[in-house]
């Protein structure tokens, strides 16, 4: 049984891993741009206005509609590639590096829907220059990442 789900794994292995790539890249590209909207969100919105409507419909849509199903995604297929025969040799760093910082990227992930309710709520506290320093998040994990899955140390 287990033999035949790691066969199938590693014949599927390089669609895994394109599959795995794209989901990363959909993540990614909501992950920088939810806090650029919670920014102007907060410098730019009157609460309550029509222009607060439309920002909390922007970023439901790219929360609920890209970003939620992009990480599950990465994971499936992330996890997918660490139970392929070979890939990952976990006497390496690179993998525990990796794995630290994706679980970082998981939990920002939870701190913007997080932020997200406050917005809905009108009970936002954060300013925009802490939506700005937040933002470098996910660029220092992002480079963490590429550089231990690309070097493999
Ligand atoms: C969510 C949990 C994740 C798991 C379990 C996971 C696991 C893996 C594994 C095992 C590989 C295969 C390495 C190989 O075949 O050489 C891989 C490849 C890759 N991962 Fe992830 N990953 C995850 C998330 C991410 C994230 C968040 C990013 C980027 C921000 C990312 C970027 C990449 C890239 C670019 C590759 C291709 C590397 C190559 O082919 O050399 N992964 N991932």
């Amino acid at each position: 049984m287990l033999g035949t789900i790691t066969d199938f794994l590693a014949d599927w292995y390089l669609v895994t891993k394109s599959l795995h790539v794209v989901s990363v890249i959909s993540w990614m590209a909501g992950i920088f741009y939810l806090p650029r909207l919670f920014v102007y969100h907060v410098e730019q919105v009157q609460a309550g206005s029509t222009t607060d409507a439309i920002f909390q419909t922007m970023e439901r849509r790219l929360l609920r509609g890209i970003m939620n199903p992009a990480m599950v995604a990465t994971w499936v297929f992330g996890l997918a590639l660490v139970f392929t025969p070979g890939v990952v040799d976990w006497s390496f760093a690179w993998p525990w590096v990796k794995a630290a910082a994706v679980l970082g990227m998981t939990w920002f992930h939870h701190w913007l829907g997080l932020r997200r309710k406050e917005f809905i709520a009108g009970t936002n506290t954060r300013s925009g220059r802490t939506y700005r320093m937040m933002n470098e998040v996910p660029t220092v994990l992002m480079v963490v990442i590429v550089f231990s899955v690309i070097l493999r140390w």
